[in-house]
């Protein structure tokens, strides 16, 4: 057996997404349920030395990519310190961030200074009341945070865009030319039924991509194109423009056949998949003092538990994570 981690249908895994806490200071009513106001760190998270130790054993076996996620991780204290350890780990190439940028406008230097390589960050409206209708967030305050992004060098920073039909599918083109004046690169996303929030929001307002891909296509050339990054989107170039537009379709056309990644969860229970319930509680092994072989030896057999796909198009299957819990995820 080589060295990577490779899962029973063959895939290679080598990218970890990390969530570093399940709190958010938004409230996105397809992701997180609105109560949930407490911001103290419970023992059950995995503190900073943890994180790193499950990191370390993923790098060792062969996963070069890490990507820092929630919640909303710029609402766990520390982050840039933790990123610093993260992207000075041996095999680790490519060190991520996702955010809302609500608190990009204070952080965003710090990050750079920390090795984050590359941003993404969620925008789902241009218009201020409707923002807030989305969020519960101020659209001012993400945007200042976008602009410090920018600002502090990050390049690319991809915008994450949930279309939802009859909330915001009506901006897509205005999306479009933001992102063309601030040379971002945009990335529609499906709504998918994670947790009880996401499967109301599939259920009044999912919105196929194919239809949008459509859509502008009347407006705009769209040529096939590829972009920098391990993640699922299926890239165009808008003409001569350079503008780079990104569909993520987990539901109209899912890539589960060439998924790369796993996600650690913030109690440190590792999930194979975002769509599925199969996972491994590492916590209470490391709290045991499992030996750094050990753990990786536990890695490589969870790696059996993933599975092939997932069922968001069973109407019975009931992911009950909310998005939040594993990141985007
Ligand atoms: N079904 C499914 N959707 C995913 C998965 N990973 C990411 N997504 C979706 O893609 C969206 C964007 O994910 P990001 O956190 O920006 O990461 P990414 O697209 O993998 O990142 P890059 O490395 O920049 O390509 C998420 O909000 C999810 O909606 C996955 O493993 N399965
Ligand atoms: C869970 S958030 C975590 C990182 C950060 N808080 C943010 O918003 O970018 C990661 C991504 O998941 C997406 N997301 C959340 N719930 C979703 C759902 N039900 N369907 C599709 N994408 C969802 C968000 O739009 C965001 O781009
Ligand atoms: S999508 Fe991100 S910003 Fe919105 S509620 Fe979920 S974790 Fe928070
Ligand atoms: S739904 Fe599961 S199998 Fe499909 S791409 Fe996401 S993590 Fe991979």
């Amino acid at each position: 057996m080589g060295n990577g981690l490779i899962d029973p249908f063959g895939r290679e895994i080598s990218y970890l997404r990390v969530s570093v806490t399940d709190r958010c200071d938004l409230r996105c009513f397809y992701c997180m349920p609105e109560h949930f106001n407490d911001y103290t760190v419970p023992d059950h998270w995995l503190s900073f030395d943890e994180i790193e130790r499950v990191t370390a054993a993923f790098a060792a076996l062969g996963v070069s990519r890490l990507r820092l996620t929630g919640g909303e991780p710029l609402v766990r204290k520390g982050l840039p310190e933790l990123a610093t350890r993260l992207a000075a780990l041996p095999g680790i190439t490519d060190l991520s961030l996702s955010t809302n940028a609500n608190r990009l406008a204070q952080e965003a230097v710090a990050l750079k200074q920390a090795s984050v390589s590359r941003l993404n960050i969620s925008l789902d409206s241009l218009q201020p009341k409707r923002f807030q209708l989305i969020t519960k967030g101020k659209l001012d305050k993400v945007m200042a945070g976008l602009m410090a992004a920018k600002a502090a060098g990050f390049a690319p920073i991809k915008i994450n865009m949930v279309v939802m039909k009859g909330i915001n599918d009506d901006e897509v083109l205005d999306m479009v030319e933001f992102c063309l004046e601030h040379r971002f690169t945009l990335r529609f996303i499906e709504t998918m039924p994670m947790g009880e929030t996401g499967r109301n929001a599939r259920d009044s307002y999912y919105l196929s991509l194919q239809t949008v891909k459509a859509r502008l296509a009347e407006h705009y050339n769209l040529l096939p194109s590829i972009m920098e990054g391990g993640g699922p989107a299926q890239y165009y170039t808008i003409g001569a423009t350079g503008l780079k537009i990104g569909f993520i379709t987990p539901i109209s056309q899912h890539f589960c056949a060439t998924c790369n990644r796993v996600r650690l969860g913030v109690g440190g229970t590792l999930y194979l998949c975002l769509g599925q319930e199969h996972s491994v509680a590492l916590c209470p092994l490391l709290r045991a003092g499992i030996s750094d072989v050990a753990l990786q030896s536990v890695i490589r057999k969870a790696l059996w538990l993933k599975p092939l796909e997932h069922t968001f198009n069973q109407m019975q299957t009931q992911v009950l994570r909310f998005m939040s819990m594993t990141g985007g995820k």
